[in-house]
């Protein structure tokens, strides 16, 4: 089988969410390959902590409790969720589990309760991270992978106006020039990698030391790199600066973006200037780097700001895990 779903940008491109049908009902889910749980709001929650998200009905006639399996979650960002297990179908966009580990919420934090467009989660990490006691579940890809055309995922984002997510196949309408794929190092639960090079600009010239391993994570909404990178990156934007109270780089709204030019696998990969112009910060005219640095969070992050320069192959079919890219 295959799988094709719409993946819709909510604002500013925080997090792409995508329609996912659970027994008869269809919940719109942030998919996230930085992390491992399939988990949903419920209507085990109490209504305080929703605000007009879709509910996952748990006495639903397909789903099946599963006495004694808890989960709880927290992720980078400092948010997090926690509740219980159920069984049932998953279909996303075709590609279907027939019974598929749905984590059903019964406290999230606020800052699920005030993303108001997503439902939930669907991680496509690797289940050795998952977060379910007293017994991990596969992730929505594990459990589908064997019955899917070709044993991988791919990721079609764009600014702004849907993308796409595929199972089972590469479609080779997404990208230009040929796929380069590189190793995973799965050994912390992540599509982990190594970056080499980079270059500020244009220019070729300001190509100065490497990146090292990373992970491409489509539920980070931004690109980490360590601070030489990042400082070299600013240091090429009149008027950029650290501002400690926004948290990270800012710059005139105005200002000219360089490109970020990354060599991955032997190929320079281009992230272009408009995709570092995150947001408005709110005052100032001023706004927030879509390039920040990685110090505190203990690894480099290809969030959503490079994955959607890219096509991106989460590849499980040599049985050593691949991760490919490509122009798009
Ligand atoms: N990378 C995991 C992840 C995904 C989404 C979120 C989130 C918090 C509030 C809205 O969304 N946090 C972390």
């Amino acid at each position: 089988q295959t799988g094709t779903v719409a993946a819709n940008p909510e604002q500013y491109d925080q997090a792409y969410i995508c329609p996912v049908t659970i027994g008869s009902q269809t919940l719109h889910l942030d998919f996230d390959t930085g992390s491992s749980d399939l988990w949903v709001f419920s209507n085990l929650m109490p209504s305080s902590e929703v605000d007009g998200q879709t509910e996952f009905n748990t006495n639903s006639a397909g789903a099946t409790k599963k006495d004694g399996y808890t989960w709880s979650i927290s992720y980078g960002d400092g948010s997090g969720a926690s509740g219980v297990v159920y069984a049932d179908t998953v279909n996303v966009g075709g590609a279907t589990a027939t019974s598929q580990a749905v984590e059903a919420a019964t406290s999230v934090s606020s800052e699920f309760t005030s993303d108001t467009g997503s439902d939930g989660l669907l991680g496509l990490a690797f289940s050795s991270i998952n977060q379910v006691k007293p017994t991990p579940q596969t992730t929505f890809f594990d459990t589908v992978k064997s019955s899917l055309e070709a044993e991988l995922f791919t990721a079609d984002l764009q600014s702004n106006g849907p993308g796409s997510y595929t199972f089972g196949y590469i479609d080779s309408s997404k990208y230009t020039g040929s796929i380069t794929y590189t190793a995973v190092d799965n050994s912390q639960g992540f599509w982990g990698f190594t970056a080499g090079g980079y270059t500020v600009g244009g220019g070729g010239s300001n190509s100065t030391g490497t990146i090292g391993s990373a992970i491409a994570d489509t539920g980070t909404s931004l690109m980490y790199l360590p601070t030489a990178a990042v400082q070299s990156y600013y240091s090429q934007v009149s008027g950029s600066s650290y501002s400690s109270s926004q948290g990270g780089y800012i710059f005139p709204c105005s200002a000219s973006l360089p490109s970020l030019t990354v060599s991955i696998g032997g190929h320079g990969f281009v992230v272009p200037g408009s995709n570092f112009n995150y947001s408005p910060t709110g005052s100032g005219n001023t706004c927030f780097g879509g390039l920040q640095e990685n110090t505190g969070i203990g690894f480099t992050i290809f969030g959503d700001v490079f994955l959607r320069a890219v096509y991106a192959i989460f590849d499980e079919t040599q049985g050593s895990p691949r991760i490919g890219f490509a122009a798009q």
